[in-house]
């Protein structure tokens, strides 16, 4: 059996996928040895109730390199301070990894096998050994309307984001609850007096939302608003989650003539769904009939949703989505910019799709060869 070294499994990503790896069995095709970068000798986790051995060093090129395959949601950090070392010592492993680090280095695949499967497969046949999970935005897009990237129909697209607060991690989506709880607490008396003014609720509201909800993690108040920027400022003007859009996106599907991808990140007060607007520009005017078909084979997870004002407002939510793996697909129409502009919502679990579940799933991939 492949020794799997897992590092980073107790953090937000790494919880979420030791969920989805037990729940599909994965842990019994390896051998598992857990490490931590804070409590090596302590006790491994349970998995379905058992016990593992005690907690290796992460920090430890020696015990990194008596693995086979080694899977990280530690972190970009870790991943530059362990992986140029690792290599350095001859170790010749998978390395999969949830950080962004290695993403488009030219020896890095990035991967979501639904998607580009293909790019994989011959990556694997070259000899390739770093597989790096995509950016979360990234993942959701293409999960969803992969399928006309897929038939070649796409000339360009833009991509306004709702990004939940699970992607800056597990700090900023306890914020985003405080948050609420403290404008809630500044008008509970209010909104428990039906009579009360909504203009003296709202003014309350307004002042708790600048000095009272908390910023220490997001830098500005999500609580009752959103934020127009995610990720550090580049030159060109664009913030690096929105720069990510095309360079992913086009490395994801192996393109060789980059597809243009941009729009505006914006973080938004939803948990862990992240949601696009986007408009495509297509090459050419299809029936919409044939464009629903095409989004609906693109994978097995996309969840088409009628663009019906009730079943939209119903499944088309962080509400319905969130904790599954179906990506929605809706709002699909024809824009008044002409008959090859079309609009369409996609949405979907970041922590799933967009962060642990391409990991888990190349594991099997490596694990068939
Ligand atoms: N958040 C997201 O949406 C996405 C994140 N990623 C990437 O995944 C990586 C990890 O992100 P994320 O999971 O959010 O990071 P976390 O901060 O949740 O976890 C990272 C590490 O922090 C350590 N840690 C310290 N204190 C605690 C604690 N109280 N509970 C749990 N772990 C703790 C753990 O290491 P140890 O056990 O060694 O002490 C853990 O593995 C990042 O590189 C990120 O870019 C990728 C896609 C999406
Ligand atoms: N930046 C993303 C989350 C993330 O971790 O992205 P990346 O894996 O590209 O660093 C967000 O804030 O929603």
């Amino acid at each position: 059996m492949k020794k799997l070294g897992m590092v980073g499994w107790r953090g937000m990503v790494g919880s979420v996928l030791m969920q989805r790896m037990q729940e599909e069995n994965d842990f019994a095709q390896v051998e598992p040895h857990f490490f931590s970068t804070s409590s090596a000798g302590g006790a491994g986790p349970q998995l379905n109730g058992k016990a593992t051995p005690a907690l290796k060093d992460a920090n430890s090129i020696d015990a990194l390199k008596g693995m086979d395959v080694i899977i990280s949601c530690q972190g970009g950090d870790y991943t530059n301070e362990i992986f140029p070392k690792l290599r350095a010592s001859g170790w010749d492993g998978y390395w999969i990894d949830a950080a962004s680090a290695l993403r488009m280095k030219d020896d890095a695949v990035i991967i979501l096998d639904p998607v580009n499967r293909n790019v994989i497969d011959a990556a694997l046949a070259r000899g390739v050994k770093n597989y790096i999970g995509g950016n979360c935005t990234n993942s959701i897009l293409l999960m969803g309307v992969g399928g006309l990237f897929r038939e070649g129909l796409v000339e360009w697209v833009s991509s306004m984001t709702y990004q939940a607060a699970s992607g800056g991690g597990a700090n900023h989506m306890r914020e985003l609850l405080k948050g609420m709880g403290v404008i809630h607490s500044a008008v509970a008396s209010e909104l428990a007096t039906p009579a009360s003014a909504i203009l003296d609720i709202d003014r309350k509201v307004a002042a708790s939302i600048r000095e009272d909800v908390p910023t220490e993690f997001f830098g500005a108040p999500l609580a009752g608003g959103l934020i127009p920027w995610i990720d550090a400022q580049l030159e060109n003007g664009q913030s690096k989650e929105e720069w990510k859009g095309q360079a992913e996106v086009n490395k994801i599907l192996g393109n060789t003539t980059p597809i243009p991808v941009d729009g505006l990140c914006v973080r938004i007060g939803a948990m862990r769904c992240h949601s696009l607007a986007l408009t495509l520009k297509l090459k050419r005017d299809l029936p919409l009939a044939e464009i629903e078909q095409i989004i609906k084979s693109g994978n097995d997870w996309v969840k088409w949703v009628p663009n019906e004002r009730a079943i939209s407002v119903k499944e088309l939510t962080p509400a319905s989505i969130t904790g599954g793996l179906q990506v929605g697909v809706g709002r699909v129409r024809k824009l008044n910019l002409g008959p090859e502009y079309l609009s369409a919502f996609v949405i979907g679990d970041q922590l799933l799709w967009g962060a642990a579940e391409p990991l888990r799933r190349m594991l099997r991939i490596v694990l068939e060869r």
